[in-house]
């Protein structure tokens, strides 16, 4: 798709060939909102593992860290991929581990490129805000092979944004409403579910800064990123 200064792709993380300069990770439900919750909450930064081996390893040398997996609580780890869970939470100056089945898994996919965003709607406007002027933005359509309708609208939602253009969010936040992955949590099919998990992501613009991570020290970090001055996250 090309827009007004812009050259968009939208791939599946199976279909990236090379690394992109500019790269939004999308992942609504519910990866990038429990992380943007997470700063809300006051985490510093949240390290995306590439494995649970991993993530289990880090938490094992830094006792103090959060980790975090999708699906059932687990051993070993302190929470779950849900920002209903994790709005309640105080993670106050913590480093969090981050392990889900799409989300961080499309990170690390484009962890070399210029610029990696990790975005959903509650994020949306600060995304695209981020990428006003980039001339080349590929968006990862995390879910279910790059065809989850939750991912695809957000990623047509902050494309128009970033553009320039004001589009009715409703059409695109009904579409994500009506996906596959809001009927699986509606209906506890997904595990490590809390009740406002699918409200909580379909709240755009929530909070005002993006996500961008970057490796650090041999570790993929998200960071918030382009936050105005004196918003505060908690
Ligand atoms: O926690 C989630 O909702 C999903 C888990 S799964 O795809 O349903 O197994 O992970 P995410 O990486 O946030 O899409
Ligand atoms: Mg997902």
């Amino acid at each position: 798709m090309i827009m007004v200064g812009m050259e968009t792709r939208f791939l599946a993380i199976g279909e990236l060939t090379a690394t992109p300069p500019v790269a939004v990770v999308i992942d609504v439900m519910r990866a990038f909102t429990t992380a943007a919750w997470a700063f809300a909450r006051g985490a510093e930064r949240i390290v995306l593992a590439g494995s649970l081996d991993e993530a289990l390893g880090l938490k094992d040398r830094h006792p103090h860290w959060v980790a975090l997996k999708d699906g059932a609580p687990a051993p070993g780890f302190d929470a779950v991929n849900s920002p209903g869970r994790i709005r309640g939470t105080d993670l106050a100056g913590r480093t969090v581990v981050q392990k889900t089945t799409a989300g961080t898994v499309g990170a690390l996919a484009v962890r070399d490129a210029g610029l990696v965003l990790c975005a959903s709607f509650v994020v949306a406007e600060a995304t695209a805000r981020a990428l006003h002027g980039r001339p080349e933005v590929t968006f990862v359509v995390t879910g279910e092979d790059g065809r989850a309708e939750e991912d695809l609208a957000c990623a047509e939602y902050i494309a128009h944004r970033a553009a320039g253009d004001s589009p009715d969010p409703a059409p695109y936040l009904r579409r994500a409403a009506g996906s596959a992955a809001a009927a699986d949590l509606l209906q506890y099919v997904r595990k490590g579910v809390h009740e406002d998990d699918v409200e909580l992501c379909l709240e755009l613009d929530r909070f005002p800064f993006a996500m961008a991570a970057a490796p650090e020290d041999g570790l993929m970090v998200l960071r918030p990123y382009g936050e105005p001055a004196g918003s505060g996250r908690s």
